[in-house]
């Protein structure tokens, strides 16, 4: 038997306070999706800060054409194999859909992902009152929470298809509106994925919780990308979003660390890679 991440440097462990921390400092966090034992152990090497077990598993993962048809117990497989991988970073797993029909399936959820999974965090799209109900029922149970707003892929069939959010202003004044919702019900960690730029840049300013973009711009707290699509081994069409950091590099581990050096450094995501 090895020894699990023998090479691992030593590094303070990440923590949901932590983060908070890091945006008032301006430091930018890194965030990538895992779904196994291996890239974990690759991303805790690298120093990534965050990682999350995404239900994007059903796509890139099982071959799907949505996140529709993951199941809790997907996500719990999943997120316990990614654990024995890590160390020091901070582990979050969505709810699947329909996980969070109500409160007692919500919590239920929440506690295998955080009981047999071993995640710190769960994430819980949207911000109807029942996911704002939801949201402090984990949060008073002492499950933190991730919020997830704009393009949430979970209303694939509401909005019919994978399709950039917040483009007018009515849609923008209803994004910032919800994050201050999924703020004052407790989330204490947002992603936000496929809207504007300048949107991006209000949602951020509006909250005191670290926002993590996804196709929202540079101007949020920290990135995060979906493994297959930073290692371009996603069938078919990548969203533009997404960049390949493998292309030109010898490694994974040098991919995952040019991702994490160039979300430090700000030079991503670049203009190509954003909405307008
Ligand atoms: N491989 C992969 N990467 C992802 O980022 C991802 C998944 N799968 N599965 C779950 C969701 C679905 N996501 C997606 C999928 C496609 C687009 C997409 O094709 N977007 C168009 C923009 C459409 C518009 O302009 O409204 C694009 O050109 O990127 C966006 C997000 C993000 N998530
Ligand atoms: C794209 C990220 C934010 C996600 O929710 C997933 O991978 O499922
Ligand atoms: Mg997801």
């Amino acid at each position: 038997m090895y020894v699990q991440n023998a090479q691992a440097p030593a590094r303070k462990t990440v923590t949901v306070p932590g983060l908070r921390a890091m945006k008032a400092e301006g430091k930018r966090i890194v965030m990538l999706t895992c779904y196994d034992f291996s890239f974990a152990s690759q991303m805790e090497m690298a120093g990534i800060d965050v990682v999350l077990v995404g239900d994007s598993l059903g796509m890139v993962v099982q071959g799907q054409s949505s996140t529709l048809p993951v199941t809790l117990d997907h996500m719990v497989y999943h997120t316990a194999a990614v654990a024995r991988g890590l160390k020091s970073t901070l582990l979050v797993t969505d709810l699947p859909f329909m996980s969070d029909r109500d409160v007692p399936h919500a919590l239920e959820a929440g506690a295998r992902i955080v009981g047999e999974g071993g995640a710190a965090m769960v994430k819980i799209e949207g911000a109807a009152p029942h996911i704002l109900e939801i949201i402090q029922a984990l949060d008073e149970r002492v499950i933190p929470v991730c919020a997830h707003l704009g393009l949430t892929p979970q209303s694939v069939h509401k909005f019919g298809g994978f399709r950039i959010q917040g483009r007018d202003q009515d849609a923008a004044d209803r994004v910032v509106a919800e994050a201050k919702a999924v703020e004052a019900a407790g989330a204490q960690l947002l992603v936000l994925e496929g809207v504007p730029s300048s949107l991006g840049k209000r949602v951020t300013d509006a909250v005191s919780i670290p926002v993590i973009g996804i196709g929202a711009g540079p101007d949020c707290d920290g990135q995060v990308l979906v493994l297959h699509d930073m290692l371009g081994v996603t069938p078919g069409k990548r969203p533009k979003f997404s960049k390949d950091f493998l292309a030109g590099r010898d490694s994974v581990a040098a991919a995952f660390a040019a991702y994490a050096e160039d979300v430090r450094n700000g030079a991503f995501p670049a203009p190509e890679h954003c909405f307008n």
